[in-house]
């Protein structure tokens, strides 16, 4: 497989619908082997589900059928990709290629689990789709990637996302879990503000990753969310386990999860040609894999002495799968029997170059070995002619550097020119202070150091061809071990992390229940308290019996800061992290719901009011018991009286539910709705009034509270005109709410 060395993405997508709007999606991820299925029927028209899953797989391609108009002549599937994600690349396969059978008998031969562990009998019928979609989705990839994948070696999940929370992906900006509201809207960078970034301490690719997916997709289950708080609970009350952990960690390669899935890819057969061009590389990152798997497995007995006493069951399960596995010490010693013991995973290209060149045990292949003299005779040379370079030309800071594509380079320093540069170099690149260049003699010699290196790569790789067949019988514990260090990289480099940098008792553990409250004490936003030094905390407490708050306030006191507080803290519990609150107990949301910011939707062409009406929709039709809805000024978009209307009947159908709602608004008739529902209650936001001036506290309290004209206090703060503002306060002074629609409806109101 191709490395791709950055961060980016690698999920292959295929998408596919059938009339019922009952959609199948495929995600195959390259880098960790891994194939995610997931069937849904579409409940809004906007495809809001698909949507969600395409925001969180954010694939490099996406696999789907030629265009069909569904059932009602609405856009489908195919129109929405089109749409909206015109800059992935996109693939269109026939729709015979989308076959569900098929796509089950690969899923049987390829899954690591067994077809029964999978329930791959019980699903067959229910996930047509998704298997359709799987067929699809593997067999352009091994087509476009040249590779077969290796039977028994893809870590398969059924229905992916619905096995955790649930937040779609307006909720995703709202609540800036991955990048800033404002970064998304501008194009800015202000990546400080969002949880991810906050929590993003972790050391490898992987481990970033399955933080970003955790805080796409919170963990519903108590369980798990329990072993993982259980084994934060040790690391917090155990410091040499913490940085024992720590440092062993680093000592596990960077790439250590996205070069393990490359023994779950086998290089097809190609032909001469293509064989020629592509064989050096494909071997070299072969190579480079056996190195790594030999430098990770180094570093588990070290890990194995670390994790020896743990008492949490997550740490302790690592133990016994991982490190008393004896199947890793058998792959050690196999790859010893043909790998050099001394030949280590190197980051510098060069020394990693003349690493693969030599991982082969001296004496075993002969052409290898005529191959390994001439790389170390032009590599010899090369320094040999820098040396002359620097005599000769009177350049002492004359260096020479290594780059994977272009080989061997000068680097000379710009004020260590006198004059012209002489006329041997060619290739001459300004670069900061320094110049690049080359001269036909490096040229000619890095043309041969380079094909002595692609000879021992493709040498090298027929030696380990036995290996890499012994090892990729044993490929799932590969997967296991990738797996692992992710995990372990999430909780000790972030979790426990960010909660040892915080004062004693600011973040606790997080209580669970299925059907409890949701109660908050003194609970912080965990982003905006580190900006404010004296940030204000909160509580919230949520039932059954009552399950709505109405949050009043003025503007600027503290409303929407105080939903998003609400949401993040209950994300953060449910991956499994400690949370800013005092206490907390948290009932398992599984979707959350979150109606904020109005902003006119550019894409989809709609108006402010039609944006907040489609996402209002697509609550009240998705909204689910257990649900968590913040709904932020809900109906300030339309005209007064339609507002008040809508945001009312929308609290109505909510309170008929058990899901727990916090709804902020200034409409100061809402909160009636207390007299005619128990299970409401009105909160507001504390605002003293002091020489005309509000005195924000921050702090929210029980009931209501009137401050008059903060609107007018505030325009004048903000900087209106004050012939504007007292011509406004003139207004209200003289007109009640009543007087002022009768005049305007008699037209008789002069400004
Ligand atoms: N608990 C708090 N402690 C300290 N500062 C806070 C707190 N909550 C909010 N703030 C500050 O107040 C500012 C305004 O808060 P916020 O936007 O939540 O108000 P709002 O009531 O939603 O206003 P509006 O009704 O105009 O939307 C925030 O940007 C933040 O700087």
């Amino acid at each position: 497989m191709e490395d791709d060395g950055g961060e980016s993405s690698s999920f292959v997508v295929g998408i596919i619908e059938n009339r019922a709007k009952e959609v199948g999606l495929a995600a195959f991820d390259l880098r960790s082997a891994s194939l995610h299925l997931s069937q849904y029927i579409e409940t809004s028209s906007s495809y809001q589900n698909t949507k969600t899953l395409l925001h969180f797989y954010d694939p490099i391609v996406i696999i789907i059928p030629p265009n069909k108009l569904a059932s009602n002549s609405t856009a489908g599937v195919t129109e929405l990709v089109d749409r909206f994600y015109g800059s992935v690349k996109q693939v269109m396969l026939a729709r015979g290629c989308f076959d569900d059978t098929k796509g089950a008998i690969l899923i049987k031969n390829l899954a690591a689990k067994e077809p029964s562990a999978l329930g791959l009998d019980t699903y067959y019928k229910q996930y047509y789709l998704c298997l359709a979609a799987a067929a699809a989705t593997l067999k352009w990839t091994e087509a476009e990637k040249g590779v077969v994948v290796t039977n028994h070696s893809l870590s398969v999940t059924f229905n992916g996302s619905f096995d955790h929370m649930n937040i779609d992906s307006t909720s995703i900006q709202n609540l800036e879990i991955i990048e800033p509201f404002h970064s998304t809207l501008l194009g800015t960078s202000n990546k400080k503000r969002s949880l991810f970034h906050m929590l993003k301490t972790t050391k490898t690719i992987g481990g970033s990753r399955l933080l970003r997916a955790n805080l796409l997709q919170p963990l519903k289950d108590i369980e798990t969310i329990n072993a993982r708080l259980d084994c934060l609970d040790e690391l917090m009350s155990n410091e040499q386990l913490f940085f024992g952990l720590c440092q062993i960690l680093r000592k596990f390669p960077k790439e250590t999860d996205r070069v393990l899935c490359h023994f779950c890819f086998k290089a097809k057969k190609v032909t001469a040609e293509a064989l020629a061009v592509d064989r050096a590389k494909k071997s070299q990152v072969l190579v480079s894999s056996v190195i790594l798997l030999k430098t990770a497995l180094d570093a588990l007995p070290l890990l194995s002495k670390v994790l020896k006493d743990v008492k949490s069951s997550l740490l302790s399960n690592i133990y016994k799968s991982v490190c008393e596995n004896e199947k890793y010490d058998l792959i050690r010693k196999r790859i010893g029997e043909v790998i050099d013991e001394d030949v280590l995973h190197a980051r510098v290209p060069f020394v990693a170059c003349t690493q693969q060149c030599f991982a082969v045990k001296a004496g075993i292949d002969g052409l290898l070995d005529i191959s390994r003299r001439a790389f170390c005779e032009t590599s010899e040379a090369i320094h040999n002619l820098a040396n002359n370079y620097r005599e000769d030309f009177k350049l002492p800071n004359l260096k020479l550097t290594y780059k994977n594509r272009q080989g061997f380079h000068f680097v000379i320093p710009q004020k260590n020119i006198q004059g012209k540069l002489p006329s041997k170099f060619i290739q001459v690149v300004k670069h900061g202070n320094n110049i690049r260049c080359s001269s036909l003699e490096l040229a000619s010699l890095n043309a041969r150091n380079k094909s002595a290196a692609a000879e021992c790569y493709t040498r090298t790789e027929v030696c380990l061809e036995e290996l890499m067949d012994d090892i990729r019988e044993n490929v799932s514990v590969l997967t296991l071990l990738a797996e692992v260090l992710c995990l372990l990289d999430m909780i000790v480099n972030s979790f426990a992390h960010m909660i040892s940098t915080k004062p004693v008792d600011r973040y606790t553990r997080p209580e669970f229940t299925e059907n409890g409250p949701l109660a908050i004490d003194s609970g912080r936003h965990p982003i905006l308290e580190s900006i404010h030094n004296d940030f204000v905390a909160n509580n919230i407490f949520l039932t059954e019996a009552s399950n709505m708050a109405i949050v009043m306030g003025p503007n600027m006191s503290g409303k929407s800061t105080y939903l998003q507080q609400v949401c993040l803290i209950v994300i953060l519990a449910q991956v499994g992290c400690y949370v800013p609150a005092r206490f907390s107990t948290v009932r398992v949301v599984d979707r959350m719901f979150t109606r904020m910011g109005a902003v006119d939707n550019l894409e989809s062409n709609s108006s402010t009011f039609m944006t907040e009406m489609k996402e209002t929709a697509f609550i009240m039709q998705n909204v689910s018991q257990r649900s968590l809805i913040v709904m932020d000024e809900l109906g300030r978009a339309t005209s007064s009286s339609d507002g008040f209307a809508i945001a009312w009947s929308c609290c109505e159908h909510l309170l008929s539910l058990k899901t727990y709602t916090v709804f902020a608004t200034h409409m100061e008739n809402i909160s009636e709705l207390v007299t005619m529902y128990p299970n409401v209650k009105i909160l507001h936001f504390d605002v003293e009034l002091k020489n005309n001036h509000l005195d924000f506290k921050f702090q929210l309290k029980e009931g209501s509270k009137r401050i008059p004209h903060y609107g007018l206090l505030l325009a004048e703060v903000a900087g209106l005109p004050s012939s504007v503002v007292e011509t406004a306060r003139m207004i209200t002074s003289r007109i009640s709410e009543k007087v002022f629609t009768q005049l305007i409806k008699k037209r008789v109101l002069i400004f």
